[in-house]
């Protein structure tokens, strides 16, 4: 496949599969949820967020180049902040104590859903473990983050009244940071992925990221939405 070939298979996969398709997140934006299953989301949304820095450090620790560590040690700052109090992990809270939740349980994440861990765990040992194109290839869902943002900003702000812009603001600079970090990725996957194992590699590597995002929002759904099956230890509203 030529490079643009490659990138418009990779679309094709955001395009089909990409977690703002989940009925979970349909009924997110549509304000169907109330606010305890907003705050189920929130808080299991926060394993993820904490986690990235994890994953970015991983991949960082392997990048064999100053040039691509250089590229890539921007989103450590974007995440953990160059001081206390800043970056997205923070905001993430600022939106988990809007909704009510206790910051010490948040960042505890003993009331995460036991699928929340893992699909989280597996991304950061996928990067860990995989070739750098594929862990590269595996933040790719970054391209399509965007519009779902886009989308869920103004959807809660229309739909639930316990929510305000403040409360959101996590997403505001992921409205440039997302693109910056997503267009650097996708330049140096359709660079390097030159043979056709390659390419499949990088395909597979943006499924498998998909596939961890949906089942975050599967675990949410079985567990929060009507008859709900909160699994032992996890939040209960
Ligand atoms: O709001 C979203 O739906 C959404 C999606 C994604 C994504 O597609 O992986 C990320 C984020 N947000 C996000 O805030 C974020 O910091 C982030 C980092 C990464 C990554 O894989 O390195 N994805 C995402």
């Amino acid at each position: 496949m030529t490079p643009d070939a490659l990138e418009a298979a990779l679309r094709r996969i955001g395009a089909e599969r990409y977690h703002n398709l989940h009925p979970f997140h349909r009924a997110l934006h549509d304000g169907r949820l109330d606010r305890a299953q907003v705050q189920a989301w929130a808080l299991n949304r926060y394993c993820y967020q904490s986690h990235i820095p994890m994953k970015d450090a991983t991949l960082l620790a392997r990048l064999p180049t100053a040039a691509l560590r250089r590229a890539w040690r921007t989103r450590l700052v974007d995440h953990d902040g160059e001081t206390q109090g800043e970056g997205g992990v923070a905001r993430w809270l600022v939106l988990t104590d809007a909704l009510g939740l206790d910051r010490s349980y948040v960042e505890s994440l003993s009331g995460v859903l036991p699928a929340t861990r893992f699909a989280v765990e597996a991304y950061v040992h996928f990067v860990r473990d995989r070739s750098i194109l594929e862990a590269i290839a595996s933040s790719l869902t970054e391209l399509f983050a965007p519009t779902i943002i886009g989308e869920r900003v103004s959807g809660m702000l229309r739909h639930y009244d316990f929510v305000d812009r403040q409360a959101l603001a996590y997403f505001t600079p992921r409205l440039t940071q997302a693109p910056q970090d997503a267009a650097f990725a996708l330049a140096y996957v359709c660079a390097h992925a030159t043979s056709v194992a390659e390419q499949d590699a990088v395909l597979e590597a943006l499924r498998f990221k998909c596939d961890v995002l949906w089942s975050m929002l599967d675990a949410l759904e079985h567990a929060y939405v009507v008859p709900g099956h909160i699994p032992p230890g996890a939040f209960r509203p």
